[in-house]
């Protein structure tokens, strides 16, 4: 089994007349980092809470390491970690005890030292949890999803809170855990996240997946951008002709899918006509942009750029929206991931 996680035409419902997840389709294959994106409200928590196990889809299929997680979770449970939105640990509990207590229902679970070290909470032991900052929680969130050593691990938004030291030092760990052998799955609203750490991603909206790829697949589609301000009495209108520019106020923005040939262009042409471009800025099309316009509803492709075909029913499409707020770091039982939410 290459696929350590395989959606298939998912859906899901709530109170049998809204669809929150409409037919989504994709894999993750094992040792892989998959981010899933998508604006608030598009379907991510309720998708990724399908793959825990936590509802059964109201139609499609789930697969984590070859089993229904639904289903087969006492098959599945053990093996995967689960980092919620918002955890839920008793507030009088010290950091070790809370530690101790989910150790108590994870089986093979690592050394308290090793976990909290991993996450940075080494030397918080005797901190109460209601003590912690915020960024603190998520992390000890985190060091309860690795208690198990799990080989998939489901991290729901897991930089939230945190400081962008804190933030780096995740991505390190989430990195370190992939190149050990581990599935992540995550979600995440910052784009930097999931351009830096992600092998692959897919953004949802409303519902559905609107674009899948690889960080540089999901970003090549779009048109790089190349700005600077013209000096005064230098309309744009004297640019060469085939650069498509927009004038504001001085400030120029071009939009092209040759980067180098037009920046060469326009340098070029400043060199040649003795003007001085200020602000200059050249840039390859970001995630953001990306975002943004599947966000305004101008996603250019629906289609997935990277689409796991084989899996993908007919008539079934994949894209999403953000919403819920949980969080619990669970690793091993139903019992214990069930028990903080
Ligand atoms: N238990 C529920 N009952 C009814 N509707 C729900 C329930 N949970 C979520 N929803 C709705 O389903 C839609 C998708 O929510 P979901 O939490 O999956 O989105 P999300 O992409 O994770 O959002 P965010 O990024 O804001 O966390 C939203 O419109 C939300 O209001």
């Amino acid at each position: 089994m290459t696929n350590a996680i395989e959606a298939e035409g998912l859906r899901r419902s709530y109170s049998g007349d809204f669809e929150a997840v409409r037919g989504i389709s994709f894999t993750v294959p094992r040792g892989e980092i998959f981010a899933l994106l998508g604006t608030n409200g598009a379907g991510k928590t309720s998708t990724v809470e399908l793959l825990e196990g936590l509802a059964a889809p109201s139609a499609g299929i789930a697969r984590v390491l070859g089993h229904d997680p639904y289903r087969e979770r006492a098959a599945v449970r053990p093996r995967i970690g689960v980092m919620l939105q918002e955890g839920g640990f008793p507030s009088d509990l010290t950091v070790a005890e809370t530690v101790r207590m989910w150790a108590g229902c994870t089986t093979h679970a690592r050394p308290t030292a090793e976990a909290l070290g991993a996450t940075g909470l080494a030397g918080r032991e005797k901190v109460r949890v209601k003590q912690l900052s915020g960024g603190e929680r998520r992390r000890l969130d985190l060091a309860l999803a690795l208690l198990g050593r799990p080989e998939v691990l489901f991290l729901d938004e897991p930089t939230t809170g945190l400081d962008a030291e804190g933030r780096r030092d995740t991505w390190e760990l989430v990195r370190a855990l992939r190149d050990g052998g581990t599935t992540v799955l995550l979600t995440t609203h910052y784009l930097e996240e999931a351009e830096t750490l992600a092998d692959r991603l897919a953004i949802m909206h409303r519902g559905r997946i609107v674009l899948s790829g690889t960080p540089a697949e999901v970003t090549a589609a779009r048109p790089a951008r190349i700005r600077f301000t013209l000096p005064e009495g230098v309309p744009a209108a004297r640019l060469p002709l085939h650069l498509r520019a927009a004038e504001d106020d001085g400030r120029v923005e071009i939009r092209t899918e040759s980067l180098q040939d037009d920046l060469s262009a326009v340098l070029r042409w400043a060199g040649e006509n003795d003007v001085r471009l200020d602000a200059l800025d050249a840039r390859s099309a970001s995630l953001e942009e990306a975002f943004l316009d599947i966000a305004a509803g101008k996603a250019g492709d629906p289609r997935p750029l990277a689409p796991d075909t084989s899996l993908a029913p007919a008539g079934s499409d994949s894209a999403a929206a953000p919403a819920s707020s949980r969080s619990a770091a669970a690793s091993d039982t139903s019992l214990a991931s069930e028990a903080v939410r």
